[in-house]
């Protein structure tokens, strides 16, 4: 009798649940017995009924009453002769389990009570107070921000990417921050895809698979950074996606980083891509000119609240920030150099000291961007062919186009201006100072000018 009550609830127990935590969670549970209000289940390992307990257990007490049972309590017992449905790993007793519990939801718990907390230690420094917002990052930020606050999930999972250095770990690191601070019942784990796989390899080596699920599953907010290095390792893409699917399924919020968009990654499973695709994927642009600055004032104030003395002449950051890739580590590293640097020489910094101290940094930044590079990208641009860029035509259509890729070349690289002259065709520097004073002008009062500017850059920083 009791039997067939179960056999019928379990159906119901499928629309409930879904599919795949019935495949994983329901089908293998037997129930032996009822006895004095309590159903007992024989389960393949404790984790499982713990899980199904402090999961399903609710669910599946209200189906048995409803279907004339009188049962208040569930109770799981170990087969141990079973091995785990799905589990790759070695069998039940071998396992170190938490111990059975009917209690209501305690998930923070379950993963600690193991001993191993599966998360990389945060590095404080990198809240949302440190991060500096700009054009290029506002979407990244505001799509943090909204799930650092830790409520109901948005979006599932939060993809993150972009090149390096553009401070995809800083985010993450700022939203496991904020929510264990302010929601520390949540367990909220971050960590490397290399160390997911490090932990993985070494939990099958050392036969704790289950403990490894358990620990994983028990997570409310998993963070997983550069998963690219998942990218063609087989059996931990598998397990990632296991992992991903369990978590979502619950409902549990999942934020993934990347170098590259998810299509983009080589080597990666379909059903994984189709999977980071499924939420909401953002990128964080190269830096542009005024975000770079943003950031170097930033740090420079920081640093003054603790180093006073520090003098900086007006026109230092504006050039560091013209002048060094966008990526914001390096940038981090030159002003760092500057700090010392001041500190040691006991004067203010100006630009020609800033120069000397930094000449390698601007050195290997100027490789990146050649003026034959900008001169391609502007004629591209505008429309017009290589061979006008740099020839002797000075109608409107041809020179202003002309006059961009001058004033790129001016901002983006070290050459000086007669060196720029004679790159476009042979003309003299004081040609080059008035078109880049042109286009100075030209950016405030024209924002369609301001916007191509924008672009290009991006499109040669990128
Ligand atoms: N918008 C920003 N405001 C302040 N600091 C930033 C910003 N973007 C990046 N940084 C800083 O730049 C450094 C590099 O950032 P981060 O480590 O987050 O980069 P990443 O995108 O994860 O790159 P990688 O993939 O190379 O690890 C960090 O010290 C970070 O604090």
């Amino acid at each position: 009798m009791i039997n067939q009550s179960w056999v019928d609830i379990r159906e119901d127990l499928e629309a409930t649940v879904g599919k795949n935590n019935y495949v994983n969670w329901i089908e293998p549970l037997e129930l032996s017995g009822l006895d004095n209000g309590v159903a007992v289940f024989r389960v393949p390992t404790n984790f499982m009924g713990n899980w199904v307990s402090r999961n399903f257990g609710d669910d599946i007490v209200q189906l048995l009453k409803s279907s004339g049972q009188a049962v208040s309590r569930l109770e799981f017992s170990v087969n141990a002769a079973r091995s785990p449905k799905r589990a790759t790993a070695p069998k039940a007793e071998q396992i170190s389990e938490v111990p059975v519990s009917s209690a209501p939801r305690k998930k923070a718990a379950v993963a600690r009570s193991t001993g191993t907390v599966p998360g990389a230690p945060l590095d404080a420094r990198f809240t949302f107070d440190s991060f500096v917002v700009g054009k290029p990052n506002e979407l990244a930020h505001a799509a943090a921000r909204r799930v650092a606050e830790g409520g109901e999930v948005a979006f599932n999972p939060l993809f993150l990417y972009g090149g390096v250095g553009l401070g995809k770990t800083h985010l993450m690191h700022a939203i496991a921050n904020q929510l264990r601070t302010q929601r520390p019942d949540l367990n909220v784990v971050y960590l490397s895809a290399e160390q997911f796989m490090y932990k993985f390899v070494q939990a099958l080596r050392d036969k704790k698979m289950m403990d490894f699920k358990q620990i994983f599953r028990a997570v409310d907010i998993l963070m997983v950074d550069d998963v690219q290095f998942i990218a063609g390792k087989g059996s931990t893409q598998e397990e990632f996606f296991h992992t991903f699917n369990a978590l979502v399924d619950q409902n549990k919020q999942i934020i993934i980083s990347a170098d590259r968009a998810p299509g983009e990654i080589k080597e990666l499973e379909d059903r994984i891509r189709s999977r980071l695709q499924s939420g909401l994927v953002v990128d964080l642009h190269p830096t542009d000119y005024e975000l770079r600055l943003g950031i170097l004032q930033h740090k420079t104030e920081q640093h003054m609240l603790k180093d006073p003395s520090l003098h900086i002449a007006d026109g230092v950051l504006e050039f560091l920030a013209h002048r060094i890739s966008t990526n914001v580590r390096v940038l981090e590293g030159a002003l760092t150099r500057l700090f010392a640097f001041g500190s040691l020489v006991g004067r203010e910094v100006t630009l020609e000291l800033a120069q000397d101290c930094l000449a390698d940094v601007l050195r290997t930044s100027d490789r990146k961007i050649t003026v034959d590079e900008i001169q391609r990208k502007v004629a591209e641009h505008y429309n017009i062919r290589l061979s006008e860029m740099i020839g002797p035509r000075r109608v409107r259509t041809i020179a202003r186009p002309r006059q961009v890729a001058m004033y790129l070349a001016k901002q983006l690289t070290s050459r000086s201006l007669p060196d720029i002259g004679r790159r476009f065709g042979g003309r003299d520097h004081t040609t080059v100072m008035h078109g880049v004073k042109r286009i100075e002008e030209l950016r405030i009062s024209d924002s369609q000018i301001e916007d191509d500017l924008e672009l290009l850059r991006r499109a040669l920083e990128a």
